[in-house]
């Protein structure tokens, strides 16, 4: 059993237990199901933005504790001023020590789109991260079919929300890509199986991906040189999380990185 099995089998569960806690029907009561979402793609493509998607997260399987006192408040706050174009909010709580209420957090102090980060396997995530106030889902191939990234996306589109479809592979491409319920594809340079980073694997899979998606490049990034390199093959958005998370003041290092773009 890889940790993605594990993490997933324990994703089934916890789903289950929330939605008899919190049904569908008392999500649909927050004040959010009524906004409408700011899009992802468009703010990647906007040329006076840094295209990068500034993540907030404390922990990893990979990494253990990353950063355990940052607040919520002043670091999304501060990515922005820094010149982030996005925010990604971790949710899941027993691996990544994030919980709905980060996000919902983030949403009260930016205006700006924000992905919620979690194991989407069931529909109820998706009204669930349109609940808490998050503009776009990721949704990752290497735990779903074709058939359920075609339903999960196409709910999330119905709610206004944008799909980042996570990939790392070219078959986990071909087998999900549906332009009825994508718009961005994120490449994962992180082997989610045995955690093997490789920033080549951006740059095998960048033409691969048909130009129509925004094309963002996730996991392992640490400098302004990476995303020269990979925007010159393609990419608009740059997930960005242990690199700024790892200091004390999470925010001072995006916004020196934003100086050296
Ligand atoms: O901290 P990094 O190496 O900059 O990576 C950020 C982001 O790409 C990573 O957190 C991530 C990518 N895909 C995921 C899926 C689930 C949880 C986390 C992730």
């Amino acid at each position: 059993m890889t940790i993605l099995d594990k993490i997933i089998a324990h994703k089934r569960r916890e789903v289950a237990d929330r939605q008899s806690l919190v049904p569908v029907k008392l999500l649909e009561t927050s004040l959010y199901m009524e906004a409408t979402p700011l899009s992802l793609r468009r703010y990647l493509l906007r040329d006076d933005l840094s295209g990068i998607i500034a993540e907030f997260k404390r922990k990893s399987p990979s990494k253990g504790v990353i950063n355990a006192h940052a607040p919520v408040e002043r670091t999304t706050l501060g990515y922005m001023q820094a010149g982030a174009s996005a925010l990604s909010v971790l949710t899941d709580t027993e691996f990544f020590g994030g919980k709905n209420e980060d996000l919902t957090t983030a949403r009260r102090y930016n205006f700006c789109p924000i992905l919620r980060k979690d194991f989407v396997v069931d529909e109820y995530q998706i009204i669930e991260a349109k609940s808490i106030g998050a503009d776009a889902v990721l949704l990752i191939a290497a735990v779903l079919s074709g058939e359920e990234v075609l339903r999960l996306g196409r709910l999330a589109k119905s709610l206004g929300m944008e799909v980042l479809l996570e990939i790392h592979d070219a078959q986990e491409l071909d087998k999900t890509l549906h332009p009825d319920a994508v718009s961005l594809v994120g490449v994962n340079n992180r082997n989610l199986h045995d955690f093997v980073v490789s920033l080549d694997t951006s740059g095998e899979l960048a033409q691969r991906i048909p130009n129509d998606y925004v094309k963002v490049t996730e996991s392992g990034l640490t400098s302004a040189a990476d995303i020269r390199a990979l925007r010159e093959v393609g990419y608009r958005g740059f997930l960005m999380g242990e690199a700024f998370m790892r200091h004390a003041r999470p925010e001072l290092a995006c916004a020196a990185l934003v100086q050296q773009l």
